[in-house]
Order: C-alpha cells, then sequence, then structure tokens
C-alpha cells in the first residue's frame, strides 16, 4: 500500500476526576471520554528516501521531530526497522492545545496508518500499549468511542454508545498547557469530585440529561480561577438551553451537550457573534454503529 488516508478525531471529556498523584509526577484519573464529530486529516504515502518529512497547513506547528505524527511514525517504523521512507502531510482543523486531543489523536491516526500501510501486522491492544509512550490520550484516541479511562488513562473500558446529542464547542483565544494544569492542581483542596460511576451508569441507561447533569471536571479548578471566561461561557450554554456544559479536559475549551437542534443553533449563532470565545464550532458525538473504528 503506498497511501492511506485517515481522519484523527477529537474528543472531549464527559467527565473527568483526578484520584491521586503518582510518585513519576503523572496523575490517576477517572474520565469519561467521548470522540466527537471533528477531524484533522492526514495522508501518509510510503516515499523510497529514507525519514520522515511532515507538511503541515498549521504554518505555527513543528515539522520536526516535535510533531506528535513524527514521534508516532518514528517509534514504529525504528521498531520494526522499516527501510522506505514516509511522507505525512496533516491539514488541522481540530483547535491547537485546547483540551480535545488534537496532538494525541492525530499521533493515533498515524500508528494506525503506518501499521496498515507497512503490514506490521500490530493489534489495536499492541498500538495501545505503545501510544501511551507518545501521551495519556493516544490509547483512547486509537481505541475510539464512549470510554471510561483510568489509570494516567491507558487504562479503558469501553462503554454502550452516549445518547446522540448535539456538542457546541467554544474555544477562548488564550492558550493553558496541560502540563501547566495537572502541575496547579491541588488535590487537597478539591472538595467536589464528580461522579464518574454514576455517569457511566447514566450513560448505559441511556439517560442523556442524568449524564449531562452529572458532568464535572477537577482540572477546573486550576483554569477557572485564572481564566474566569471559562466559567462565563459555561454559564452563557446552560442559559441558552445547554443540558449541561463543561471544559474538556485541561481546557481551555468549553462544550455544552444540547438534545434539541434549533437550540443548539441558536446558542451556536449567538456565540459566534460575541467575545466570549475565539473559535466556535457545532457538532454532534461520534458513535455510528456503536465503538466504531472507522476511519
Ligand atoms: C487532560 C487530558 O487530555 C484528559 O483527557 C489528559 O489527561 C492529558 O493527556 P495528554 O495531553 O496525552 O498528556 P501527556 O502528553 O501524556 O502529558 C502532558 C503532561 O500532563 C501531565 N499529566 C498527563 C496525564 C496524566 N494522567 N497526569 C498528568 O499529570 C504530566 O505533567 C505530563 O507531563
Ligand atoms: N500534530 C500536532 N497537533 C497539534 N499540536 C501538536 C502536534 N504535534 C505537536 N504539537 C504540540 O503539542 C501542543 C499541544 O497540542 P494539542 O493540540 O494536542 O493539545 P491538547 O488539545 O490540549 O491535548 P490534550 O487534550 O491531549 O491535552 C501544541 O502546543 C503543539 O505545539
Amino acid at each position: 500500500m503506498r497511501e492511506v488516508r485517515l481522519k484523527a478525531m477529537a474528543k472531549i471529556n464527559l467527565g473527568l476526576d483526578v484520584v491521586r498523584k503518582r510518585e513519576d509526577g503523572y496523575h490517576e484519573v477517572r474520565m469519561i471520554m467521548q470522540t466527537i464529530r471533528m477531524y484533522d486529516q492526514i495522508r501518509l504515502r510510503a516515499v523510497s528516501e529514507a525519514g520522515i518529512k511532515v507538511r503541515t497547513n498549521l504554518s505555527y506547528l513543528p515539522c520536526n521531530e516535535d510533531n506528535l505524527v513524527h514521534k508516532a511514525a518514528k517509534l514504529l517504523m525504528e521498531e520494526f526497522e522499516v527501510r522506505e521512507g514516509l511522507s505525512i502531510e496533516l491539514k488541522k482543523y481540530i483547535p491547537v492545545a485546547a483540551g480535545m486531543a488534537g496532538g494525541s489523536s492525530d499521533a493515533a491516526a498515524v500508528m494506525v496508518g503506518v501499521n496498515r500501510m507497512f503490514g506490521l501486522g500490530l493489534t489495536k491492544a499492541q498500538l495501545m500499549e505503545r501510544g501511551v509512550k507518545i501521551g495519556a490520550d493516544v490509547p483512547y484516541c486509537i481505541m475510539r468511542g464512549t470510554v471510561l479511562a483510568e489509570g494516567i488513562g491507558e487504562i479503558l473500558t469501553p462503554l454502550p454508545p452516549m445518547p446522540k446529542c448535539h456538542v457546541l464547542i467554544a474555544k477562548p483565544g488564550i492558550h493553558v498547557s496541560t502540563k501547566f494544569v495537572y502541575g496547579g492542581l491541588h488535590l487537597d483542596e478539591v472538595t467536589v469530585h464528580p461522579d464518574i460511576d454514576g455517569q457511566a451508569a447514566a450513560i448505559k441507561a441511556g439517560d442523556l440529561n442524568e449524564a449531562a447533569r452529572l458532568m464535572g471536571n477537577v482540572l477546573e479548578s486550576v483554569t477557572v480561577s485564572t481564566y474566569p471566561v471559562i466559567d462565563e461561557i459555561k454559564e452563557f450554554m446552560v442559559q441558552h438551553g445547554a443540558l449541561g456544559a463543561m471544559m474538556s479536559g485541561s481546557g481551555p475549551t468549553v462544550f455544552g451537550l444540547f438534545e434539541d437542534e434549533r437550540t443548539a443553533k441558536r446558542a451556536y449563532e449567538k456565540l459566534r457573534r460575541g467575545k466570549l470565545a475565539k473559535q466556535v464550532f457545532l457538532t454532534s458525538i461520534f458513535n455510528i454503529g456503536g465503538n466504531t473504528n472507522e476511519r
């Protein structure tokens, strides 16, 4: 196979709890992850000249080994001593440094693509084992769907698909690094933890309202005090009919879940015209045929 095209899909965290800090500095989490209909496009081509070349439509992203797609390809190509070269074309649409796992999903898609292109024969579980070396979200981005994630995010239990709903996404014009957010978390000061098991039970029961009511993210305790705009966007979404609104991952992106499409569209139009968010999207959760792996 000389060419593979892939979709690297974004995620939101429907619930995010941090259980404890580990000795290596990473945090043990309990999260419910959800793929949404928003993706980067990736084209892989096998070339005769050795090495990995990356091109992207965003001039400020690195094209060298710092790009997660480069890291992902290198990891597998070195292990399997692939002699050919690889050209990676990356079209980014997922907001960068947004808490939507854009880079992790790109890396996940490249691992799937390299495995397929060079016939490496790795199973999904074997790809996921390797993916965690690139980032805690990468194994989930390989699995996709509605998933309970534990450990540092790599211990994954698929859940039944989240009930269908519309997802309003708003990213304020600020940049927050994941490392900064986890580093600023004082677990002893966190008094309210989201009920992750309750949310998983609501999803299993197909109860969208209850799943939305139980949304919560302990990492907001770090970001909201520095960036009150995150709370303002949440409030806006709830006032405009969201069943629930929350920061995704380490933020700063906020998302709201809507049952009714017209209500979601009205909130989208108004948010787009306002000044709270720099990037606004209206999309939906991605669960065709359950926890699909279509790429
Ligand atoms: C916030 C989330 O996106 C929620 O899904 C993830 O927990 C973060 O996943 P990620 O961006 O793939 O994380 P990595 O690239 O592995 O780690 C970035 C930094 O976040 C911190 N980190 C990440 C994951 C985790 N369970 N505990 C941590 O403390 C570490 O300081 C690490 O240096
Ligand atoms: N392919 C890539 N796409 C986006 N960012 C990348 C990529 N490769 C490297 N990076 C770097 O990684 C940083 C974080 O990017 P990313 O968009 O994955 O963050 P994120 O959405 O907060 O991730 P997460 O939700 O997993 O914490 C960026 O600032 C960027 O410099």
